[in-house]
């Protein structure tokens, strides 16, 4: 997969250097090119937004060094990539759509800061190639360059080989399957006991189903817990298909 992130903070992107993306990067499975979007503004000051027409606070991203490097990197690929714009008025980040996204060849992300991108850019490049406008959550940022951390390590755990253990995304919270739409439960591991706190019986006892169904339960109690809403969304039936593989 490649991906391409076009930013005015490209330091603001080095955790992409680092652990599972930098790993990623180094065994070649990831191809990530960061790009600084002041080298297509090109006036004196490398200027890249302008006050918003129609008056209101604050500053929008100019269209003109946008539709610059944009035009030159869909230009230097092979096929046509997905342009992932992430927005606060954009359709939720999910893991559907996390997995989707791992399925693409090429992602180009536009972090933007400001107010924003002018309109404009999203329409030129929504006539030429799939774009989606995409929020990380309900809640406002100063700009998009977390949101594409954010995005960018939800997707590439999901490409093969890039988690060590294969299982490790199968039962994901929110991960599709018998699990769909539930939290994961509490997880353990060494000292038997820490602080005078014991690890639950049934995960000592080997007994693979037992524990199996003790983890979806404990699954179910967190997310009527912490998110109620995916209960009333999930499947029932997936719940007994799930009881009937353990
Ligand atoms: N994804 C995502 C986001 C953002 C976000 C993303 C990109 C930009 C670019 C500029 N801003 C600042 C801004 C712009 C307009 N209205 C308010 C603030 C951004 C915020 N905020 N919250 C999220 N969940």
């Amino acid at each position: 997969m490649r991906l391409d992130v076009v930013t005015i903070f490209p330091e603001y992107l080095e955790p992409l250097n680092v652990s599972l993306v930098g790993k990623a990067r180094a065994r070649g499975q990831l191809d990530v090119r960061i790009h600084d979007l002041r080298e297509w503004a090109h006036d004196k000051h490398n200027t890249v937004d302008d006050t918003p027409y129609g008056g209101g606070p604050g500053m929008v991203m100019k269209p003109e060094p946008w539709g610059e490097a944009l035009d030159e990197i869909l230009a230097s690929g092979d096929g046509e990539p997905v342009i992932v714009v992430p927005t606060p008025s954009g359709a939720p980040f999910t893991q559907q759509l996390a997995v989707e996204l791992s399925a693409k060849p090429w992602l180009v992300f536009t972090p933007a800061r400001y107010e924003g991108i002018d309109r404009r850019v999203i329409e030129e490049y929504g006539d030429r190639v799939d774009v989606r406008e995409v929020s990380i959550g309900d809640y406002v940022l100063a700009g998009g360059e977390a949101p594409v951390l954010v995005m960018v390590e939800a997707v590439a755990r999901l490409l093969p080989g890039v988690l060590g253990n294969a299982a490790s995304h199968q039962d994901d919270s929110f991960a599709p399957g018998a699990m769909a739409d539930l939290l994961e439960g509490p997880v353990y591991t060494k000292p038997p006991e820490w602080r005078g706190r014991g690890i639950p019986e049934v995960l000592l006892s080997g007994h693979h189903g037992k524990i199996a169904r003790w983890r979806r339960d404990e699954a179910f109690r967190r997310t009527d817990r912490n998110r109620p809403d995916l209960i009333e969304r999930a499947d029932p039936a997936a719940f007994d298909k799930h009881d009937r593989a353990i």
